[in-house]
Order: structure tokens, then sequence, then C-alpha cells
């Protein structure tokens, strides 16, 4: 193995506060021309940043089928995904080369986080890029079922004046319950109340209200005071199917269910009948159970079996899961976690990443002879005493070490090594008995 066989040379971004020599350019030591691969259309600020670094980017605008993915991932050290892409235990295993995942979107739940880490593989997202869109859509769909407005817009277009203000009201003095306080859930608070609306909330943790709002202990007397019910949770065990039969049938006469998380919190089945028989005044639905890979392919019951039922329903806006899909959101998002993928290819650095233990290390100075050394590893006694004997007889400048479940992750920076002493400690470390993966950059 030598010296050149990596291509990319990168810079790390940090500058060190004790010194006022330049950070130094490090490139990865045993990977050659790192290969990225971004799907789902991820945004252009993303590519672009991916692109300076002189990695190779393959840019898809679609999610592919897995039989597709697995044959590509297979070459790629980093993959780029939104919300479609499911990196599962089995594509996961096929991915022999890969480093890192980058969620372009707010959700991983599409991503086996736990697979990904056994194989050393850390996962990066954007966690409140595109929660302000998220919030904003939420608001305007409030407006727009309180006042009929899909239907009537699409009435107009098929040339039917139909002027009605029968079950149509202001939004002002209304209730709304936000299921899931986090990022979105807090920023509708605050739009929400600006308009005028009473605000509850329901999560499984204390959390401090915006503004008036309240906090309510269960989610049943959240549904059983809301004239708008909007769910804002992530995809959980717990949360899968977790607005049902029971739950509409508590829901306030008249009211509206609005769902923008994910397909699977709100059973469609019950939905369909409570908007049938009026108990429901109307609802926004912005993602389901299964969604086209890609625009242009058609949503039918081919995708969903209930979908012509649904889209006979009265007040009802469907949306093609387009929350988070806006100009100032991608832009963020591509801009985040294109940064999150540089600095772990490059640098080792995990801060921010979802599955895996979160270390850096301040910036290698500019010297040639050192080396930055990470090693994920199984958490198991002992093998940091193993790996430090393996490093006895080098200076290690610094050193960083942390540990989630069952998986540690070592960053070390080892100063005045030639290229045999390199590849003796990348051979003795990836040897290791708890070793998942070793890099070297230098
Ligand atoms: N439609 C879109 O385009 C779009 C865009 C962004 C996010 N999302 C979805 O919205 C979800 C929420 O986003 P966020 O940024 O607000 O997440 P967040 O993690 O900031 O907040 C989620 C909140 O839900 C709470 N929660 C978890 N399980 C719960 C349960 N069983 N009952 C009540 N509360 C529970 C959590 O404690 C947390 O406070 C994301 O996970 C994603 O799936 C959709
Ligand atoms: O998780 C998210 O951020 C949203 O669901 C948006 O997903 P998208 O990037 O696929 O639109």
């Amino acid at each position: 193995m030598s010296l050149e066989v990596a291509s990319t040379v990168v810079r790390l971004t940090r500058s060190s506060s004790f010194t006022h020599s330049h950070p130094k350019a490090l490139k990865p030591f045993d990977s050659g021309e790192i290969k990225i691969l971004l799907l789902e259309n991820v945004n252009q600020r993303g590519i672009s940043l991916l692109e300076k670094e002189g990695y190779q980017v393959e840019s898809i605008k679609k999610a592919l089928p897995e039989d597709v993915l697995i044959e590509k991932i297979r070459d790629v050290h980093a993959i780029g995904i939104r919300s479609k892409t499911k990196l599962t235990k089995k594509v996961i295993q096929e991915a022999k080369k890969l480093l890192v995942i980058g969620c372009f979107c707010i959700g991983t739940n599409q991503v086996d986080l736990e697979a990904a880490a056994n194989r050393g593989i850390a996962v990066f997202n954007s966690p409140f890029s595109n929660s302000r869109s998220v919030a904003e859509l939420i608001i305007a769909e409030i407006i727009s079922l309180s006042r009929q407005l899909g239907d009537r817009n699409i009435e107009l277009h098929q040339g039917n004046w139909n002027k009605v203000s029968s079950q149509c009201y202001e939004i002002r003095g209304k209730t709304l319950g936000i299921v899931g306080y986090g990022h979105i859930g807090s920023q509708l608070s605050v739009l929400a109340e600006a308009m005028g609306m009473t605000v509850f909330f329901h999560d499984i943790i204390q959390l401090m209200p915006m503004g008036t709002a309240k906090q309510v202990n269960t989610l049943y007397e959240l549904l059983e005071r809301s004239d708008f019910v909007s769910l804002h949770v992530p995809e959980t065990e717990e949360t899968k199917n977790m607005i049902g039969e029971e739950e509409i049938a508590r829901m306030k006469k008249g009211s509206y269910l609005i769902n923008a998380s994910r397909g699977t919190i709100v059973q469609i089945p019950p939905l369909i009948k409570a908007l049938q028989n009026g108990h429901l005044l109307g609802a926004a639905i912005d993602v389901f159970p299964k969604e086209p890979a890609s625009n242009g392919q058609f949503y039918n019951n081919e995708l969903n079996s209930w979908t012509s039922d649904l889209l006979a329903c009265k007040n009802v806006i469907l949306t093609p899961h387009i929350g988070g899909s806006t100009e100032e959101a991608q832009y963020m998002i591509g801009a985040e976690v294109g940064a999150a993928i540089i600095k772990y290819i490059n640098c080792g650095t995990s801060i921010g990443a979802v599955n895996f233990p979160e270390i850096d290390l301040r910036a290698i100075q500019d010297t040639d002879k050192t080396i930055r050394l990470l090693f994920c590893h199984y958490n198991v006694p002992g093998v940091l005493r193993e790996i430090n004997e393996i490093l006895s007889d080098h200076n290690v400048d610094k050193q960083y070490s942390d540990s989630r479940g069952n998986i540690a992750y070592m960053m070390a920076d080892i100063s005045n090594v030639d290229d045999q002493d390199i590849r003796k400690i990348y051979e003795t470390v990836s040897s290791n008995r708890a070793n998942i993966s070793t890099r070297i950059v230098y």
C-alpha cells in the first residue's frame, strides 16, 4: 500500500486556537478515488460541495429499486439519500466500501441504523433545516381546510362557480393539537398562536411550551380537545399506526386531521370512513405508506389499495410529500449534509451522526509527518489498551474515544511517522480482534 494510492487531497476546515500555523491537508490513506452516489434529486448545493472535494459524484433524480441499488452501492464510499430509499440490512451488507450515509432530510427511519453502525458506517441527517418549511405548510393547510380551499379551487378549475360559506370557518380562536413537539411541532406552535389559535401539544417527554401553549398528558386528551390535530412524530415502533379507528373516534366531531410526518402513523381506512360519515370535516395528507419512487409515476390503487376512496373524499388536501420541499430548506440540507460527509471522509469527524459515537479532534497542523488514525471497533474490554500498546512506540499528539451501545470509535493523531510506520500501524490496528473498520488519513 502506498501513500500515493489516495488521489483525493482535502483540507481540514477547523483551525486550532493554540497556534497560527495552517491546518494540514488530509487525504485518505487506504482508499482509492472516493465515489459518491446521490439519489432522489439531492440539491445542487450538496452536489457542488462534494465535487469540489474532488470526489467522483453520481447524482440520480429518483430512488432505485433494491436490486439496482445493491449493484450500485457495492462500489461507493458514500451514499446520499432522502426519505424514499430504503437502506435495509440486506442492502447495507452489500456495501463493502461504504463509509458514510448522508440522509439529505430529517427522517432516518428509512435506514437500518444499527446495521450501519455494526459495519462502521456513520449516518448523518439534517435535523432541522426543513422544519420551518413544514410548519408553514401546515399553517396553509389549516386555513385551506377551514375554508375548503382545495375543493373550491378544483371546482372553479372545472368551470363550476360554487360560492359557499356553510362549514367554512376562521381559524382564530380554534384549538390546534400538536402530536410531537420537536423542531416542527414547536415552530408550528408559534405560528399558530400568531394566527390567534389556542395550542395544546402531546409529547412523550416533558417540554417547555412556546408562548402560551400547554402540554397535555395523554394523546386522547389532546384528540378530544382539538379542532385541528397535526402529527409531527418520527416513525418508531410506538408511532406506527398511532392514529386508528379508536383515536379518530376520540377526535371532536367536525374536526380536521393533518399528517405530514410519516405515512405509517395514520391508518387511512378509518380516516376515510370518518370523512365519509362526516365525523371529520377534512384532512391534509402529505405522506403515504407507499410513495412513488420519482416524479411522473402514477399515484393509484396499485400503490395503496384505498387510494381511489381517499381521492373521492370531500375537503381532503393531498400533497406528494412536499413538507420540506422549498428552495431554502433543500439548499440548507445540501450544505449541511454535504459538509458532514466531507468532514467524516476527510477527518473522521462524527459529530452529528445519529447512529455512531460522536467525536472530533482539533485540526492537525501543517506537518507532513502526522497522521490521523480512525478506529471503529466493538466496545469490548481491553481494546484501547491493546491499541495504545501498538501506538506506544510513537508520539500520540492527541487522542479521543467514545462509545455508543456496542460500537466504539477512537481517533488519534500520531506525529513523526514514516511510510513504514503508517503501514505497520494500519496493519496491526486493523487486525485487532475488535476491529470493525480502520482508516488512516494523513
Ligand atoms: N413531510 C415532510 O416533508 C417532512 C419533513 C420533515 C420531517 N418530517 C417528519 O416529521 C417528523 C418530525 O420531525 P421533527 O423535526 O419535528 O422531529 P423531532 O425529533 O424534532 O421531534 C419529534 C418529537 O416527537 C416526539 N415523540 C416521539 N415519539 C412520540 C410519541 N409516541 N408520542 C408523542 N410524541 C412523540 C419526540 O419526543 C419529539 O419531541 C420527522 O421524524 C419526519 O419523519 C416530514
Ligand atoms: O424526513 C424529511 O426531512 C422529510 O420527510 C422530507 O423528505 P424528502 O427529502 O424526501 O422530501
